[in-house]
């Protein structure tokens, strides 16, 4: 991606800090585009609060990045090695929190973007936590459970030294799920000689992992998504939803669409996607994807769900909920959706919907819950799970539920409330979002004197 002049912001500091931003690392087109949106939101903010303006250039610098070997043991005795990272982006509010990711499109790039976002997402939440991101770059689809635990074990010796409680507290992302953060915490465990639970959230619930924590990313996408409509005078009873993705965000997503009332009309994976007008059969599709199945397995043991290899979003749907990964939605897409009447678009995943992409949605009227309010329920209950680790708590999933409606219902409005106060639009959500992060992070930056 690159940039011409004409995208440059007026504020002069902004301008200074967007060319450093470029300068520095001119291959980070992920990042760029992140740093270039918060940049255009965050102008009138600065506006009411000048004081905040010298934090900027800070806050677009990790505080610190760690990458690594990982060197490993295949089944068939060969030695692999992979790359690893931690990007500590900014702990001004807390610990450092945020996924770890194992896919093979995981650089450098990927990870300060979602690490960027993640700075703002903990800050909307209303918790004390700061904003990391890590992983590696495997693609555990192709490991046997044997190697996969093996990786995490390598991965998890050279990631020990810089995590811990107060320190920095990864949780899950794609391709690492709550087994695979229970290798990794076991390792810890070894390494560091005594137990220390609130190192790591996302953990097997008999290792201290929160009731309703793999779920909290779908339900509160959901939740989010219910407020979005309430603003319409909508709702999701009898509306039809395509939820893209069919793993651990995708599924909750759509258990709670369904618990809602609405029907989900398609769902994909990253081999394709299904188009089923009555209504995808949950519990078929997890049970399928559970056994390594594709979407297309599913659909055929179904009679009338219909494959292709293209977007799930091309459909008829009233509400799209991309739950899988970064750019999925571009501007054909948003086109097709704008097209086909849709009321509203909620980012489950992380970066799914391109900036050119979003444009188009808001300019057809379509409205747009951004993955930094929308899909913050996981984080949120992750530090839950901090909370009932410090406190050698457990709470019930009832309770868990009940807090976590709450943190995306509080999100919601700091987003709205920041939307209309510095762009005059309660329902841009995306500067809004933005706008409200920034005002917290800035706030706690200032606080602590330069750093
Ligand atoms: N897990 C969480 O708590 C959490 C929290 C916040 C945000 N997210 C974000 O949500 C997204 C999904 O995370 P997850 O935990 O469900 O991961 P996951 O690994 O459980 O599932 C990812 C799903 O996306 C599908 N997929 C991958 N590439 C695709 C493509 N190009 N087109 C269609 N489908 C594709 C995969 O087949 C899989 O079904 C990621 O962007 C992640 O960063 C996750």
């Amino acid at each position: 991606m690159t940039h011409d002049r004409t995208d440059e912001p007026e504020n002069v500091v902004l301008r200074e800090v967007w060319r450093d931003v470029l300068r520095r690392d001119p291959h980070q087109a992920f990042f760029h585009a992140d740093v270039r949106a918060m940049l255009r939101s965050i102008g009138p903010v600065l506006t009411e609060h000048p004081e905040y303006t010298d934090v900027v250039g800070r806050l677009c610098e990790p505080e610190r990045i760690i990458a690594f070997r990982v060197p490993w043991t295949d089944d068939a005795g060969h030695v692999r090695v992979n790359r690893g990272f931690r990007v500590q982006f900014n702990s001004a509010l807390g610990p450092y929190k945020g996924g770890l990711r194992f896919a093979p499109t995981v650089d450098l790039d990927v990870l300060k973007f979602l690490g960027f976002e993640q700075v703002f997402k903990n800050a909307l939440t209303g918790q004390d936590i700061g904003g990391g991101k890590g992983g590696a770059d495997v693609d555990p689809k192709t490991l046997s459970p044997a190697e996969l635990m093996r990786f995490c074990q390598s991965f998890a010796t050279e990631l020990a030294s810089h995590v811990g409680a107060a320190v920095d507290v990864p949780a899950g992302d794609m391709g690492v799920g709550s087994r695979e953060v229970g290798w990794i915490y076991g390792q810890y465990q070894r390494l560091i000689g005594y137990h220390e639970p609130g190192a790591f959230t996302g953990k097997p619930a008999v290792l201290g992992g929160s009731a309703l924590r793999p779920e909290a990313t779908g339900y509160g996408t959901v939740y989010f998504t219910q407020r979005m409509l309430a603003e319409q005078s909508r709702d999701l009873d009898g509306a039809r939803v395509i939820v893209s993705g069919s793993g651990n965000v995708a599924l909750h997503a759509m258990d709670k669409v369904i618990a809602s009332g609405g029907t989900v009309v398609g769902c994909s994976d990253s081999r394709g996607s299904v188009a089923e007008p009555d209504g995808v059969d949950v519990d078929l599709l997890r049970e399928v994807k559970g056994q390594g199945g594709s979407v297309a397995d599913y659909a055929g043991k179904r009679s009338n769900a219909q494959t292709s290899e293209g977007s799930a979003f091309t459909q008829e749907c009233d509400v799209a909920l991309p739950c899988a990964t970064q750019n999925e939605i571009g501007p054909e897409v948003a086109r097709a959706l704008v097209g086909n009447g849709c009321w509203a678009v909620a980012e489950g995943a992380n970066g799914p919907v391109t900036p050119e992409a979003r444009e188009i949605l808001r300019e057809g009227g379509v409205a747009f819950g951004p993955g930094k309010a929308a899909n913050a329920g996981g984080v949120g209950v992750s530090a839950l799970e901090m909370q009932q680790a410090a406190g050698r708590e457990r709470w019930s999933a009832e309770e868990v539920d009940e807090r976590l409606a709450t943190i995306m219902s509080e999100a919601y409005d700091r987003a709205r409330d920041a939307a209309e106060r510095y762009h005059g639009d309660p329902t841009d959500l995306e500067n809004g979002a933005n706008a409200a992060g920034f005002l917290r992070v800035a706030e706690a930056m200032t606080a602590l004197g330069v750093v």
